[in-house]
């Protein structure tokens, strides 16, 4: 990891971006707080050239410093299409009303009759980019993206990294495989270009990837068709995406009590500005930050807890109730070196399957070691989970760390649980089965279970990934993981959060119509809240995650899908 924030990379921003932060801000100051989205300004799409609009702009009336409501107005109309209006409807081709093997294990007719809604939605989230964007990339925020794809949905208009694996769980539950290929090529396009898969498929968010489960999208679909061919094409661009995530920014080293160095990750941005998406926000939580080098170093910890997928969270504040203490950077985090484990698992896998024995054993070594990393590094025996380690030294600037065990963070999160994911995959501690057993009993003693699923933590902040919120994702890596764990208790528990979490989802759906982004775990059909934007609707993962736990465990005619 870089030495201090001023060697640390910052992506250039371009020209259109920046304008387009500047009507962001004008629009702020028009609006006001109140129902203001400032993603919206950054979305838009240009209608002619940004020399031509930035001329008009500054030719718009500011009485008092401000630009009326009505000039406003007027201006984004005449100058900019309609945010979202660049990717356009996409009908699936291979999606069918009840596809052939739907959902089998579905006998209730209420169930299967919403799941067979739940499946009709992808029609409504598939997305392609307008020719427009590909005549005129340089006035768009927007991606070229070269597939179809699904959108998670609202004002997340673009294709996400982190989504798309749920998404994908869903499809295959749909029978949409050219879908599910589709998205996954298109994640491989941004690795040709990038080195990376970014965040989400606009020009804001290429200074930042978010947790990396391309190879486990890439693994899914072989699983399910078989196609040898599209494991090959993916080989490459998965190999290259785990330089990325091991690469100097990214990587840490630390030296266990033994003597052992292991070489983790982190996240960690290329970015140390308000994100374009959010930058009214970010600079408002930043004003109380005095020196430029402090508010540089709060953005990239924004930015950073952006790249985890959990923006945002106490997991990342040394001081819960205050964003500015966010210090991202400084975690090493146990979900994502499980999943680094389970893409070093996949490419050992992918590369033999192709005949590249070479590359298979050495990626089978880079999995031991990093799975000797985290039971060295985040394994706690006495709370029986893995805890985040936090790197804290006095330079902040160590070529090596010395673990020590009162680093572990202590505090409970449903990440302190992801490894289960994967551990049963291919693992010691899975042949180990009083070890799945003492994971379990911890799940169950955590206070994380409730009526409505898993909490993402203990802690109600009023940040969307903290207490009574529920993540689809999150839901969906702790069942599988029990589920498979080859424990016959850890499966009925497993099974168990399903059920709850399939009936939260049908009782929020009857009531509003919608999927939700995120629920609350405290009572059955409640929407989840809290954070920087509006609770969204859509959802690509919540669809993904209900269709995926229907087809594992289905649905039994006698058994009520009402709230209980
Ligand atoms: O606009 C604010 C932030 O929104 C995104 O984060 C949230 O939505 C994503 C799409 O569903 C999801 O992947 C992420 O886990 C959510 O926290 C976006 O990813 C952020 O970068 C962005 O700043």
């Amino acid at each position: 990891a870089p030495c201090g924030d001023a060697s640390a990379p910052v992506k250039p921003t371009t020209p259109l971006l920046s304008f387009l932060q500047r009507l962001q801000s004008a629009a702020f100051a028009t609006l006001g707080p109140d129902g203001f989205d400032p993603k919206l300004y950054v979305d838009v799409p240009f209608k002619t050239d940004l020399a031509a609009t930035e001329e008009a702009f500054a030719r718009l009336p500011r009485p008092g410093g401000v630009i009326p409501v009505s000039n406003l107005e007027r201006f984004l109309g005449d100058y900019f299409g309609e945010a979202g209006s660049d990717l356009v409807h996409a009908e699936p081709s291979d999606f069918v009303v009840e596809p052939e093997g739907f959902l089998p294990k579905v006998e209730n007719p209420k169930v299967r009759a919403w799941a067979l809604e739940v499946h009709s939605l992808w029609k409504n989230l598939s997305r392609r980019v307008s020719d427009e964007v590909r005549e005129r990339p340089e006035q768009h925020t927007l991606l070229p993206l070269p597939w179809p794809g699904v959108v998670p949905g609202s004002r997340f208009r673009e294709v996400y990294y982190w989504d798309s694996y749920w998404s994908i769980r869903g499809l295959l539950a749909s029978k949409m495989y050219d879908t599910a290929k589709s998205i996954v090529n298109n994640l491989i396009s941004l690795i040709e270009i990038y080195g990376y898969v970014l965040n989400g498929a606009r020009t804001y968010y290429s200074n930042r990837s978010q947790p990396p489960l391309l190879s486990s999208m890439v693994f899914e679909i072989y699983m399910r068709t078989g196609d040898l061919a599209f494991v090959k094409k993916s080989l490459p661009s998965l190999l290259k995406e785990h330089s990325f995530w091991n690469s100097d920014i990214h990587k840490v080293i630390i030296q266990d009590l033994q003597g052992c160095k292991h070489s983790v990750s982190h996240y960690y941005a290329m970015w140390n500005k308000p994100r374009p998406e959010s930058a009214t926000i970010d600079e408002e939580s930043a004003s109380n930050l005095t020196s430029a080098s402090q508010k540089e170093n709060f953005y990239r910890q924004v930015a950073s807890t952006a790249e985890s997928g959990w923006d945002f969270s106490s997991r990342w504040m040394s001081n819960s109730s205050d964003l500015t203490t966010l210090a991202t950077t400084s975690i090493i985090p146990v979900d994502l070196n499980a999943f680094i484990y389970k893409m070093e698992l996949d490419i050992a896998f992918f590369a033999k399957l192709i005949g590249d024995n070479s590359t298979s054993e050495k990626f089978l070594a880079a999995s031991k070691a990093r799975q000797a990393a985290i039971r060295s590094i985040f394994w706690n025996s006495e709370m029986e989970q893995w805890l985040d380690y936090w790197l804290i030294s006095k330079s902040n600037c160590e070529e090596v760390y010395q673990w020590e065990a009162h680093y572990q963070n202590r505090n409970i999160f449903a990440s302190n649980f992801i490894p289960l994911w994967i551990e049963t995959y291919n693992t010691d501690l899975c042949k180990d089965g009083t070890m799945v057993e003492k994971v379990l009993k911890s799940l169950q003693s955590s206070g994380l279970l409730h009526v409505a699923g898993i909490a993402t933590s203990l802690s109600n902040t009023g940040e969307q990934w903290d207490f009574p919120n529920g993540w689809a994702p999150l839901q969906h890596m702790i069942v599988e993981g029990l589920t498979k764990s080859g424990s016959k208790e850890a499966k009925s528990v497993a099974e168990d959060i399903a059920i709850r979490w399939i009936r939260t989802n049908y009782a929020a759906y009857m009531k509003t119509g919608a999927m939700h982004e995120k629920y609350d775990v405290e009572a059955c059909g409640k929407i989840g809240g809290g954070g920087e934007y509006k609770p969204q609707t859509g959802f690509g993962w919540s669809n993904g995650v209900v269709l995926a736990f229907l087809e594992e465990f289905g649905w039994p005619r006698d058994r009520e899908i009402e709230c209980q």
